[in-house]
């Protein structure tokens, strides 16, 4: 079905309103009709219902010709007041008494009628006419029934009565109003009622959708009000309610947990798993600041380079796990004996990288070889045995000699190299003459 663009609420007015504005409409019509075709017919029986007494009631007078006779007949109309005019002629269409001005008046049609009949209608009147016959001739020669027109008498005379019709017209369209007045009330008191239903069932369902359609946009914490007059719609906003609420709450949950996840994935990315010291991509980016810093502000710093001594022996004689033990107790060392501004990582295997900054070449060997006598110092038990081992530090001083990282680098690493090859256990400085003579 092809969607409307009309909403709810016009749709449920319409679906209502049309039918019943179609209905009243041809109700009016019809009873309008009906209306004036009744008006008509009580018009044309009343005029034919007089004309049929006046006449029978004038014979004697018409007959006999006395006035007195006549103008009773004639004042018998009086209490009719619709009759406005009504006049007696006799069988050579004299003029016998008249009562009243007619209007429409037309005597030879008069003169012609063989029977009680309606005539023309203008100027707010009607016209009736009768026959006047003389009953005895009827009787004797014709034998006819009573009701029944006998065609073979000449009248006598006939009986003219005009209708006012404005009266009955009055009427008819007093009552065409009151119908049109009652389609008008019915139409008004459906449209209230068809505007409270849509209303109260279109309002509540397009809150629901834009609040669908802000959900949709992503706004979570949306809610309508469930104070609906209907049942049904109650339940469906408290439905709503509950399931934006419950959608809200797990979306917080995972995002909770997402950020939880891509904080442990970035500490993860940065940090040596066995130890928790940074790794060697923190220690690059730790090493490019300093030297940055170095170049730009002439920062002074040092890089040293550890490296254990026997460490492989601790691996290979009380296995794998007591090494990595061993590597956890160097590196609470270096947490302990550093400041907050060094840095410390492991960069691989025995092997661990210090950047001191802001210190001179003097304090720069002070703390390796602390650190140096710390390893050496240390006692490392396990399996009920005692390991002792040691570390060999070669550190660089960072205070714009050199510009460059991998500089730093290979010079930290010789200068470390130089001691393991001098016999472990101590600390050297990287030297330009010692590097050449290497
Ligand atoms: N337990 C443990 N061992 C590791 C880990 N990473 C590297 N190793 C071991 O550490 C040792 C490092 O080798 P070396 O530096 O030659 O050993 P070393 O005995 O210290 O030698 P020198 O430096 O010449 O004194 C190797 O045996 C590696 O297998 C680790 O995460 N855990």
């Amino acid at each position: 079905m092809k969607p409307s663009r009309l909403s709810l609420r016009n749709r449920l007015l319409l679906t209502v309103l049309l039918p019943v504005a179609l209905l009243l409409a041809a109700l009016v019509s019809a009873s309008i009709v009906r209306g004036e075709r009744m008006t008509e017919r009580a018009i044309a029986e009343r005029g034919l219902a007089i004309v049929s007494f006046l006449a029978p009631a004038a014979e004697y007078g018409v007959i006999s010709g006395s006035s007195d006779i006549i103008d009773n007949v004639l004042g018998a109309l009086r209490s009719q007041g619709d009759v406005a005019a009504a006049v007696l002629y006799d069988r050579d269409g004299g003029l016998l008494a008249q009562r009243g001005e007619p209007r429409i008046l037309d005597v030879a049609q008069v003169r012609r009628t063989g029977a009680a009949v309606s005539l023309s209608e203008g100027l707010g009147r009607k016209g009736f006419a009768a026959p006047v016959r003389s009953m005895a001739l009827v009787v004797d020669e014709l034998n006819t029934s009573p009701g029944q027109e006998p065609e073979g008498v000449a009248p006598v005379g006939w009986v003219y009565v005009e209708i006012d019709i404005g009266g009955h017209e009055a009427e008819r369209r007093m009552a065409q109003s009151l119908t049109i007045g009652m389609a008008f009330l019915t139409l008004f008191i459906t449209t209230i009622l068809a505007l409270r239903l849509a209303n109260s069932v279109g309002e509540p369902v397009a809150r629901l959708a834009q609040a669908v359609r802000r959900m949709a946009a992503g706004e979570l914490d949306v809610q309508v009000p469930d104070t609906t007059g209907g049942e049904e719609l109650r339940a469906l906003e408290r439905g709503f309610n509950s399931m934006a609420r419950s959608i809200a709450n797990a979306h917080k949950n995972l995002q909770s947990r997402i950020d939880e996840a891509t904080e442990q994935l970035a500490h993860q990315a940065l940090h040596d798993p066995l130890t928790g010291l940074p790794n060697r991509r923190a220690f690059e980016r730790a090493l490019e600041e300093t030297v940055a810093a170095s170049r730009r502000a002439g920062d002074r710093g040092a890089l040293c380079f550890v490296d254990l001594d026997h460490f492989k022996y601790v691996n290979d004689s009380a296995g794998h796990a007591a090494g990595d033990a061993l590597l956890r107790a160097v590196a609470d060392i270096f947490r302990q004996r550093l400041r907050g501004e060094d840095f410390v990582c492991r960069i691989g295997g025995d092997e661990f990288a210090l950047i001191l900054r802001g210190c001179a070449r003097e304090d720069a060997r002070r703390v390796a070889e602390g650190m140096c006598k710390a390893i050496a110092d240390l006692r490392f038990e396990w399996g009920g045995r005692e390991f002792r081992i040691g570390a060999s530090i070669g550190f660089v001083m960072i205070d714009g000699r050199v510009t460059t990282v991998a500089e730093v680098l290979r010079e930290a690493d010789h200068a470390c190299y130089s001691v393991k090859r001098d016999g472990r256990g101590q600390v050297a400085e990287y030297s330009v003459l010692a590097a050449g003579g290497a």
